[in-house]
């Protein structure tokens, strides 16, 4: 078959030169002669060939924007042709995960197989001669992928093959692509030069759900939750809501809402919009920010308490300026200064995030994180907007068991028993729990990291019992006092109480005694 195929490529080559042939008779034939030749080869051609040839260039257009559909081609026919090609070229492909790819040489076939159809495809160049000026260069060498495949397949291939390419291609892309973390600049360097509203890096946080300390059923429900919404897209196009979704992740100060971010985009193979409020002026600003981010992203706004007016944060900011030595207050007041210029509203944030949810491409995650979820706008958090409350708390038995795997490699322990009884009644962070657990230096054993987890432990119950002992008796005080204070008020009003039933009864006296003498006097 593939001898067939190129014997019949060679007959496609013929039939061009004849092509050709014919071109420089146009100077010899009249035009409506040279329609009716050309017509009538092209149809003896086909009658005999039974092969059709799809050709995808890498450029295109007048700007010769280079091809989405030549990379997908390239990506797909990477990873298919590797093992089958003999002849490979190597190429290195940026904000990919591995530096070098490797792909089908030049003039090189590979068969491809879809639905029981057999198909070729085939890696050409074209040489190009430019004429004219262009302030677009381009390369003299323009290379093509052809595909080929019998005339009877034609409807599986322009309807199903080639639309199987380019998902799969977009999908291998998404797999090996490296992620980024942006970060959007102010406003003032988003014109002139540069004009970037993001800015990125590489994204390499080692975080995974595998690593990261929460209870079991939890994590089985989280990650439930992220595959669902991930291969959600026919769902949620069929009830009609946009494919996106909110987490708003709520809890203590280290208790791993950040790392669990991380998770989640390593788990998702999305990138992370870090969006920091404070830099952005207006909510239009925010709205464009918005619309910038690419789709298989997660924006995250982290302590959303403290970045908008919603909780009284700024005042509190206002407050230790006054507070702080001569330096501070001049941070505090620049700091201050750029706080009030934003100008972003808790309305603003909530059209945005409502209007992006539905204007623009799905596949987007919106993560909110605060320590301090009671002070959030309900309006900020219903369901709809943060469609998933994640609790993140102080640190469990069962979690533990998951640090101590990550630091230590310890699985079990004779110790384990003492430090599953002191987490049923004491709260210490994971960050903390991890801080106890990593060895302090090589030779460090993990028995010592261990038995360093239980005094921390034992320190931090007996902390909690000291504190909630003098909160018992703070409050037991004040009880006191408050109970001292009211039997003084009730005293008084006793008191006031039995002087005015006593001066009443006193000028009842009075006026009995004056109402006699006139009676007296009227006698
Ligand atoms: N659940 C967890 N699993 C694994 N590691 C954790 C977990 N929680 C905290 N850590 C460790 O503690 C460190 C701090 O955690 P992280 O920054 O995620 O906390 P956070 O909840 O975001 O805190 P903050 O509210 O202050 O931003 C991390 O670097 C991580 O190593
Ligand atoms: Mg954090």
């Amino acid at each position: 078959m593939e001898t067939m195929a190129k014997m019949w490529g060679q007959l496609g080559s013929i039939t061009a030169t004849v092509m050709f042939f014919y071109a420089m008779f146009d100077k010899f034939f009249p035009p409506p002669l040279r329609v009716y030749i050309r017509t009538y080869t092209k149809k003896l051609t086909s009658l005999i060939n039974p092969y059709i040839s799809i050709k995808f260039s890498e450029f295109q257009g007048e700007r010769m924007k280079r091809s989405e559909a030549y990379t997908t081609i390239q990506t797909y026919l990477s990873a298919n042709s590797s093992e089958r090609s003999s002849r490979l070229k190597a190429e290195v492909v940026k904000d990919s995960q591995t530096p070098l790819v490797l792909s089908m040489d030049d003039n090189e076939q590979i068969t491809d197989e879809f639905q029981g159809v057999k198909l070729w495809w085939c890696a050409g160049q074209l040489d190009v001669k430019h004429q004219s000026f262009s302030v677009y260069p381009a390369s003299d060498v323009k290379c093509f992928y052809k595909l080929t495949f019998h005339r009877r397949h034609r409807d599986v291939v322009t309807r199903s093959y080639i639309q199987h390419v380019l998902d799969e291609g977009k999908a291998i892309a998404t797999r090996n692509r490296q992620l980024k973390l942006y970060t959007n600049n102010p406003s003032s360097s988003w014109y002139g030069w540069k004009r970037t509203k993001w800015s990125h890096v590489v994204f390499e946080h080692p975080a995974s759900f595998d690593t990261l300390a929460l209870d079991p059923k939890m994590k089985e429900d989280i990650l439930k939750d992220l595959v669902k919404f991930q291969k959600g897209k026919e769902y949620y196009a069929k009830v009609g809501k946009a494919w996106k979704r909110g987490y708003l992740l709520y809890g203590p100060p280290g208790t791993g809402k950040s790392t669990m971010i991380a998770a989640m985009a390593n788990f998702l193979n999305y990138d992370i919009y870090d969006l920091e409020l404070t830099a952005v002026k207006e909510n239009a600003e925010l709205r464009k920010l918005l619309i910038e981010t690419s789709s298989k992203s997660i924006v995250v706004i982290e302590d959303i308490d403290c970045s908008l007016d919603l909780t009284g944060q700024r005042k509190k900011k206002k407050k230790d300026k006054e507070e702080g030595s001569k330096g501070a207050v001049k941070k505090a007041l620049d700091e201050d200064e750029e706080v009030k210029e934003s100008k972003v509203t808790l309305s603003g944030l909530l059209n945005v995030i409502d209007g992006i949810w539905s204007a623009c491409g799905g596949e987007r995650v919106i993560v909110f994180t605060t320590n301090y979820v009671d002070k959030l706008d309900p309006a900020l958090i219903r369901r709809g907007r943060m469609d998933k409350h994640i609790e993140l708390s102080y640190c469990c038995y069962e979690a533990f068991k998951v640090l101590a795997w990550n630091y230590l490699d310890v699985e079990s322990h004779h110790l384990y028993t003492r430090i599953e009884e002191l987490f049923q009644d004491t709260q210490m962070t994971p960050a903390d729990v991890a801080e106890n657990l990593m060895p302090k230096s090589v030779e460090e054993e993990a028995e010592t990291c261990l038995e360093r987890l239980i005094e921390a432990l034992e320190t931090a119950k007996l902390e909690a019992k000291k504190k909630a002992e003098e909160e018992a008796k703070k409050k037991a005080e004040e009880e006191e006092e408050e109970a001292k204070k009211k039997a003084g008020e009730e005293e008084a009003k006793k008191k006031a109480n039995e002087e005015e039933t006593k001066k009443k009864a006193e000028e009842g006296v009075k006026e009995n005694g004056e109402l006699s003498e006139k009676e007296k006097e009227n006698k």
